[in-house]
């Protein structure tokens, strides 16, 4: 290739690699192109706002480098922690996380996963999520964590059996595989094609499901390849199953029926001798070949085989919905990627004359305002459910719920105390409109000069009140934060301490 050619193409690829590092900053709503994987469908390669392949090359070979160190103790206790904070690593080093559960979790060795093809698997499953603010690779990864967390948490290794919970992990790290960033609603309303697809059932759900086994087809990425026929259709029914109840539109209707079976099954009660019978009987079937218990007693294995089911699609909506258990420093960077993706979903349905959601819909919706009312009626009831069969949740993530509802309440109140005080100012330069203004004030010339000056002092009032508003913030943020809301960020001693231990590199 001619020098001047050679050069050209350097600096051609430098312009792409730049290009690519500021793409994220369509997050913060820097940049916004709306027309994105909207005139062609948004799984079609080319409008697919995913990452481009050399961003992608790069994680890959840095995911690669990392297999072959040693993840360290601390980092490892730390990743079963509820206040895990995703935002000190990146993506190659969270690709690394996801393995190390997958390693701490037995599963490997268990269920004899050739390690070099779960590598390519998570590696194939990141490609596949989208850059969108809030359904990305992160927040994928961030709901496998709390899953993880909670099997340590709640001993679930003790309950369910291995091929379980590698359903269990493996659905939370798929469930949200593709997503385009607008919801079912959007899609169902649009009549996009994965709408018509799916016939507006479940339309994501499906469609996520339906991307994580189309991964699974491929030898180099099938990390079930070695499993028995019956072992993979156990997998694939918990998969769908679990996939599928992440569809908040089936939310009660799940939640209900967990209510109803929860008497039966009481694991802190000593004396509920048949239950523990039942469990025992069914972890001892460590090898997930045919179960005795389903020769000794069929009817007993349908039941028990119905809990653990309703269990498990329980346990991931707890953990795909679970930010707010979370360290603040943690969660609320979660719930401003929530609202922008809402907020772009919003702008969209308006250009397009579509119905729009008030809870997604930037004139209405604030912060506060959208967590009080998800915190009261979606994730207190249904943690509180899930609280009453393992009261190990109540500190883990129950009452870090309750603080930050605390936290959201107090910041809506000072909200609407400022509002209250904005009203009130308002209404004074209306009543001077109305011709209340002070008896001097009898001439036009004179009338201006006086609503002027109430203007003038408005604006320095409320100049004065926003200050004071961010104070309000701030101060929450920063110092009552640690009152409000829960335990202390923990953060590690070195942010890259995936190398921290680095004798078996
Ligand atoms: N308001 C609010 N909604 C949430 C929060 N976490 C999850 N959700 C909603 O719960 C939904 C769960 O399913 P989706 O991922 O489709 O979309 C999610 C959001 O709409 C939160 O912290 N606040
Ligand atoms: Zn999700």
């Amino acid at each position: 290739m001619p020098d001047s050619l050679y050069d050209l193409k350097t600096k051609v690829d430098h312009f792409k690699e730049k290009l690519e590092n500021v793409a994220h900053l369509s997050w913060l709503g820097l940049s916004k192109d709306l027309s994105i994987g909207m005139s062609q469908p948004f799984w079609h390669k080319k409008s697919s706002p995913r990452k481009m392949e050399a961003h992608h090359r790069r994680v890959y070979e840095r995911f690669m480098k990392f297999t072959k160190v040693h993840v360290s103790d601390e980092v490892r206790l730390e990743l079963r922690k509820q206040s895990f904070d995703n935002w000190q690593w990146d993506d190659p080093e969270m690709l690394i996380l996801l393995r190390q559960m997958y390693i701490d979790l037995n599963l490997i060795s268990k269920l004899n996963i050739d390690i070099n093809v779960l590598h390519e698997w998570l590696y194939e499953v990141y490609r596949n999520y989208n850059v969108v603010p809030f359904h990305n690779f992160k927040h994928c990864f961030m709901v496998a964590q709390m899953m993880y967390g909670l099997t340590w948490l709640i001993d679930l290794p003790s309950k369910l059996d291995t091929l379980e919970i590698f359903t269990l992990l493996t659905s939370a790290i798929c469930h949200d595989l593709d997503h385009p960033g607008y919801n079912n609603a959007y899609q169902i309303n649009a009549k996009t094609e994965l709408a018509l697809r799916y016939n507006d059932i479940s339309p994501l759900e499906n469609h996520h499901c339906a991307v994580a086994f189309d991964i699974l087809k491929k030898d180099k990425w099938n990390i079930t390849k070695d499993f028995t026929r019956d072992q993979f259709k156990r997998f694939r029914d918990g998969m769908i199953r679990c996939i599928l109840a992440t569809d908040m539109a089936k939310h009660n209707e799940i939640l209900n029926s967990f209510k109803t079976i929860i008497p039966h099954f009481d694991f802190n009660d000593k004396e509920h001798k048949s239950v523990l019978m039942m469990v025992l009987m069914k972890v001892s079937d460590i090898s997930n070949e045919a179960r005795p218990l389903s020769v000794a007693m069929p009817w007993l294995d349908c039941l028990l085989t119905e809990f653990f089911n309703q269990l498990m699609m329980i346990l991931i909506k707890v953990a795909d919905i679970s930010n707010e258990a979370r360290p603040i420093a943690v969660a609320e960077p979660w719930l401003e990627c929530l609202l922008q993706e809402f907020f772009n979903q919003s702008d969209l349905e308006k250009l397009e004359g579509l119905p729009v959601a008030p809870f997604m819909d930037r004139e209405k919706v604030s912060k506060s305002s959208s967590q009080i009312g998800f915190i009261k009626f979606v994730l207190l009831p249904l943690f509180e459910t899930v609280g009453k069969l393992f009261p190990q949740l109540e500190g883990a993530i129950i009452e870090p719920v309750r603080d930050a509802l605390a936290y959201y309440t107090e910041m809506q109140r000072a909200l609407e105390e400022e509002k209250a005080k904005k009203d009130s100012l308002s209404e004074s330069v209306e009543g001077d409109k109305n011709g209340l203004l002070p008896a001097k004030a009898n001439n036009i010339e004179d009338k201006e000069q006086a609503i002027k000056q109430s203007i003038n002092h408005l604006e320095e009032k409320e100049q004065t009140n926003k200050q004071s508003f961010l104070g309000n913030n701030l101060s929450l943020t920063h110092n009552n934060s640690s009152n409000l809301r829960h335990g202390s960020l923990c953060k590690l001693t070195s942010k890259n301490s995936i190398e921290i231990d680095k004798s078996t590199s």
